[in-house]
C-alpha cells in the first residue's frame, strides 16, 4: 500500500486568474495498492458526489498515467481520506488529479519526471494554478503551454498566513467558469495585468503593504460574487480585522485573506465579527500556513501481490 498526502490549494489569488495559486496545509490522503483484479474505491468521509467506479477522479488521473507509460496494475484498491472540503474553491479536484498522478507514478516505478507529472495534471485540470501547487507546493506562478507548464515556485515564509472562510454550500468550478464573460474591455485586462505583476513582486520581496491593491480583480470576482450572498461582508470584516488582502479562493465559494502579523488579534476580531454579524453558523473559519512540499509519500507497505 502506497499512501500519498496532497495539499489543498487556493488559486487565482485575486488578479492572477488561471496563473497563480498557493498550496495550503490541509490535506487529502490517497492510499493505493495493486490487487489481483478489479477496482475497489472507498472514501471517508463519504460523499455522494465521489464516484466509486472508473468515473472516480483519482482513478481517472491514475489511468492517464498508466496509459502514458504503458503499464497497468492487475487490479487496484484506492482509499481516499478527504480533509479538503469538496467543491468549495480549495482545490479538491486538483488534489485528486495531482495526488492520483503522483501515486500512479510511484506504483509504476517512477517512469514520469516531475515536469511530466505537472504537465499531465494541468492538462487534465484545464489550468495550472491549482494542480501545480498541489503537486510541488509553494506559491506558484504558472502558464500552461502546448506541451509543458512554465512555472516558478516561491517558497512561502511562515510569517505569511492564510485565513480561509468556507461556507456551507458548494459552487462547482465548472459552473463558476461558465458564467464568466467571453470578452472583456481592454481597460479591465490592463487592470488585472498590473495587479497580478504587482502581486508577484510584492509577495516575493515581502512588500506586503502592497497586497491590498495587488489583489484587486476585474476578470472573475465581479461575476462570481453574485453567487455568494455574504461575499462583501466576509471580505470587509477580514480587511477590518487586519488582513493584507481578501478575495475569492479559486472559483469559490470560499474566501481567503492574507495575514502578516498579529495573528491572534486577527483571529479574535474575526470570530467576534462572525458572531455579531450572525455569520458563524454558515461560515467555517480557519487559519492555515502555506504548504511548501506538495504531494509526498508518507508510507509504503510492501504488497502481498507477487508479479
Ligand atoms: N475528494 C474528491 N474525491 C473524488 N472526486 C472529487 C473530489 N473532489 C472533487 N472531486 C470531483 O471533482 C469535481 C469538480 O470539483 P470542483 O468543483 O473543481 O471542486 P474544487 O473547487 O474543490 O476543486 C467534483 O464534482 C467531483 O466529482
Ligand atoms: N483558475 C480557476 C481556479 C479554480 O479553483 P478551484 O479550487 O475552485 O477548483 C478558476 O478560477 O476557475
Amino acid at each position: 500500500m502506497i499512501s500519498v498526502k496532497v495539499p489543498a490549494s487556493s488559486a487565482n489569488l485575486g488578479a492572477g486568474f488561471d496563473c497563480m495559486g498557493v498550496a495550503l496545509k490541509l490535506y487529502n490522503i490517497i492510499e493505493v495498492e495493486e490487487i489481483e483484479k478489479g477496482l475497489i474505491i472507498t472514501s471517508s468521509p463519504d460523499d455522494p458526489s465521489i464516484a466509486k467506479d472508473e468515473n472516480n477522479l483519482v482513478f481517472r488521473a491514475m489511468k492517464m498515467v498508466f496509459d502514458e507509460v504503458g503499464w497497468y496494475p492487475r487490479g487496484l484498491r484506492i482509499n481516499l481520506i478527504n480533509e479538503i472540503p469538496l467543491t468549495r474553491g480549495l482545490g479538491s479536484s486538483a488534489a485528486c488529479i495531482s495526488g492520483g498522478i503522483y501515486a500512479a507514478n510511484l506504483l509504476c516505478g517512477g517512469k514520469l519526471s516531475e515536469e511530466e507529472m505537472i504537465y499531465l495534471a494541468a492538462k487534465m485540470e484545464g489550468h495550472p494554478d491549482n494542480s501545480t501547487p498541489a503537486m510541488i507546493g509553494g506559491l506558484v506562478f504558472a502558464v500552461l503551454e502546448d506541451k509543458k507548464v512554465n512555472y516558478i515556485k516561491f517558497v512561502v515564509p511562515a510569517r505569511l498566513k492564510f485565513a480561509v472562510f468556507i461556507p456551507d454550500f458548494q459552487l462547482s468550478t465548472e459552473y463558476a467558469r461558465n458564467i464568466l464573460p467571453k470578452y472583456i474591455e481592454f481597460k479591465d485586462a490592463v487592470f488585472n495585468i498590473g495587479r497580478a505583476t504587482l502581486f508577484a513582486s510584492a509577495i516575493t520581496t515581502g512588500n506586503y503593504e502592497l497586497l491590498p491593491a495587488a489583489t484587486q480583480d476585474r476578470l472573475h470576482q465581479p461575476y462570481r460574487k453574485k453567487l455568494i450572498p455574504d461575499f462583501d461582508k466576509i471580505v470587509n470584516l477580514s480587511l477590518e480585522a487586519g488582513a493584507k488582502g481578501s478575495f475569492l479562493s479559486g472559483a469559490g465559494p470560499s474566501i481567503i485573506a492574507l495575514i502578516d502579523e498579529n495573528y491572534e488579534i486577527f483571529e479574535q476580531n474575526v470570530k467576534n465579527a462572525l458572531a455579531s454579524m450572525k455569520l458563524a453558523a454558515n461560515w467555517d473559519f480557519m487559519i492555515l500556513e502555506a504548504d511548501n512540499s506538495g504531494a509526498t509519500v508518507f508510507s509504503v507497505q510492501s504488497t502481498s501481490l507477487k508479479r
